[in-house]
């Protein structure tokens, strides 16, 4: 009797053979969700100039000394500035220009006082905004009150108080979100190298698959692996590639596998991979000759050998299938097919692949304690570990744990309680019984 393997030991055996994608250059929404590879240096100061941060006046210091609503400063409007601005007029003594946010500070000025602390040049009272440019023109000119003073750079933005030029904006590894996207836009980086999305091919096999949406015939069941699994690929980061549905027919997965290489850094099969008769990745993938064989059928160079085929101590998920195959030695999981076991297998052993792939840490996802909620005892088959599903409730401000009750039974095939579940409570190999109240470790998805 072969070995069996445990849930650690294949995920390790699988994440040896997987190195990272080359780093490629991407346009900046492209890198979107990718891990930089090289330091990405400030080129020029931002922000570029100094700028206003209030719409209001550019004024001096001495100017606007000890105003008040009683007794206002009076100062000559001698123009408006824009953000975008380019010839700036001077402020010289008992002037003030028209400023709005982000617009640069003209010389002479020390300070901007917002418009609520004028009249606007109106004449009147406190202003609460300007009037726009287009209907009143005239408010670039004439006489603006000032009511109170302003120290010497208030509401000014000075250059370089974000980031200074030659320094490091972000740092290789950084996994671009939309921060860190909206940061190399700003400091005027159009593209970057990252380590790019792996392309995931995804296939079901099985004679008795329809796709959803044709009717079904007898004995016949949709195809819901290739969803599941394409919609988690994509969820875990990569380009998903949904083949679909193959009949359980070993030449025609064979070719069928054959042809996806081109577009794969990493092929995942579900379903023939039990010990049936018609267990058709196992009878296409465990032959050497399988893929890049000479004609001895001897592994030619560079080509890889079979898929090795194992049982897990795990459930769901016990038999599960990985090798490296192809003249690239791509990577190819094959995963049981009862839905649950598939989706479950995907979330320990592929997104980790996927992640490694993409250079990310950590590959596993974070796992939680929390307490057994509900009134009955979990049981679990001794000597596997048990991936149940779980609905987690996080602790809540006085609580260090939080709880998780069991949804649905233990049960591969039941897909209605997988898409009620938001977690997988994770049952050690050793325990065969756990009454509510104890504490589990539990995974939670997204
Ligand atoms: N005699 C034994 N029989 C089985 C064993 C065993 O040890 N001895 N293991 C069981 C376990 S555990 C699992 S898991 C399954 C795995 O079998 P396969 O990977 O060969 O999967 P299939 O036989 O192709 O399908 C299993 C089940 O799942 C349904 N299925 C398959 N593909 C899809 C799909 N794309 N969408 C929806 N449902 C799918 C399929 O119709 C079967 O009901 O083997 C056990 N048997
Ligand atoms: O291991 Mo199978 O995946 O239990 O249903």
């Amino acid at each position: 009797m072969s070995k069996t393997w445990s849930v650690d030991e294949h995920l390790e055996d699988i994440l040896r053979s997987i190195r990272p994608l080359e780093p490629i250059e991407l346009n900046l929404l492209d890198a979107q969700g990718c891990a930089l590879v090289e330091d990405v240096i400030v080129p020029a100061a931002l922000p570029p100039f100094d700028n206003s941060s209030m719409d209001g006046y550019a004024v001096r210091i001495a100017d606007v000394e000890g105003a008040s609503e009683e007794f206002p400063a009076v100062l000559s409007v001698i123009g408006d500035i824009a953000a975008g601005s380019a010839g700036l007029p001077t402020v010289s003594s008992g002037q003030a220009a028209r400023i709005m946010t982000g617009a640069p500070l003209p010389p002479g000025a020390e300070a901007v006082v917002p418009v609520e602390w004028t009249d606007g040049g109106t004449g009147s009272g406190p202003a609460d905004a300007m009037r726009a440019h287009s209907s009143a023109p005239q408010d670039a000119s004439g006489q603006v009150r000032v009511h109170r003073p302003v120290v010497p750079r208030q509401h000014v933005r000075a250059k370089g108080s974000d980031v200074r030029p030659g320094t490091v904006a972000l740092r290789a590894g950084t996994v671009l979100g939309p921060a860190q996207v909206g940061l190399l836009a700003a400091v005027g980086r159009g593209a970057v190298t990252v380590r790019p999305r792996p392309r995931v091919v995804v296939l079901s096999t099985g004679s008795e698959l329809v796709s959803p949406g044709e009717p079904l015939g007898p004995g016949q069941i949709h195809d819901a692996n290739s969803f599941v699994l394409t919609a988690a690929a994509r969820a875990a980061g990569a380009i998903p590639y949904r083949v679909g549905a193959v009949a359980d027919d070993a030449d025609t997965l064979r070719s069928t596998i054959e042809d996806q290489l081109i577009r794969a850094d990493l092929l995942v099969t579900s379903g023939g991979v039990s010990v049936g008769a018609y267990d058709v990745v196992k009878e296409a993938l465990s032959r050497v000759e399988a893929f890049g064989a000479d004609e001895d059928g001897e592994p030619a160079d560079g080509a890889s050998d079979a898929v090795e085929f194992r049982r897990l101590a795990m459930q769901p998920g016990k038999p599960q299938g990985f090798g490296l195959i192809g003249p690239d030695r791509t990577p190819i999981l094959t995963l049981p097919g009862n839905p649950v076991s598939a989706y479950v297998s995907f979330e320990l052993f592929v997104r980790p692949a996927v992640r490694a792939l993409m250079g990310q840490e950590p590959v596993r996802r974070p796992t939680v304690s929390a307490r057994l909620s509900g009134e009955s005892e979990l049981t679990s088959p001794e000597g596997k570990r048990q991936f149940l599903r779980g609905a987690y409730t996080p602790p809540a401000e006085d609580e260090e744990m939080g709880s998780v009750s069991p949804v649905g039974g233990s049960g591969s095939h039941l897909i209605a309680a997988l898409a009620q579940a938001d977690a997988l409570i994770d049952i050690p190999e050793k325990t065969s019984r756990v009454v509510p109240g104890r504490e589990v470790t539990v995974v939670p998805l997204d």
